[in-house]
């Protein structure tokens, strides 16, 4: 049986560039990625996100602002824990992203996303958020460094994806 653990993973946008963080320990350490982690007990996903955005870039987001765009799962040969991936967006923001404990945020253009320093599947699923169309990806691993199979689906919206998967 395959059991399931929530994550969250935010991205913070401009016109022009987007906010990537280097993970700086736990897993995923040494990789650019967005802003997230596990959802605690008694949250919600979005409880969860912004939290986890907090943390770890000291950047604040309404709820309003926080736009859902993706859901990714990840499976790994011979674990029977699946990673449920929550992804979001915002435009709209209040700080200054500052290195934390976890986090060294910086903004990469969009022609400059360090595809090579991140998690491999980032290259498949990111053209779908970068272009504001919802997705839903699946990626089954080998370790760490290896993709055995994957799909990623465009999705009319994330809330009737959220409908028909309850
Ligand atoms: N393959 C891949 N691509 C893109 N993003 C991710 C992955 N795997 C992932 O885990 N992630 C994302 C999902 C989450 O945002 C983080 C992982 O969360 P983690 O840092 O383990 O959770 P925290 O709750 O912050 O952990 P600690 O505070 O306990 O260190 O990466």
């Amino acid at each position: 049986m395959l059991l399931k653990k929530l994550y969250t993973l935010v991205f913070l946008r401009t016109d022009t560039a987007i906010l990537l963080g280097l993970k700086k320990r736990g897993f995923g350490c040494n990789k650019w990625n967005g802003f997230g982690g596990k959802i605690e007990p008694k949250e919600t996903v979005i409880e969860a996100a912004l939290r986890e955005l907090y943390e770890e870039c000291c950047v604040t987001v309404k709820p309003e602002n926080l736009q859902s765009i993706g859901q990714l799962e990840f499976t790994f040969e011979g674990d029977p824990m699946m990673m449920d991936v929550r992804v979001f967006s915002a435009t709209v923001f209040e700080g200054t992203p500052i290195e934390t404990e976890e986090m060294n945020p910086k903004w990469f253009p969009y022609d400059q996303i360090p595809f090579k320093d991140m998690w491999l599947d980032d290259a498949l699923w990111f053209p779908y958020m970068l272009k504001g169309q919802p997705f839903y990806g699946k990626f089954h691993y080998q370790g760490f460094d290896k993709i055995l199979h994957y799909s990623v689906e465009e999705l009319d919206s994330m809330e009737q994806f959220y409908l028909k998967h309850k």
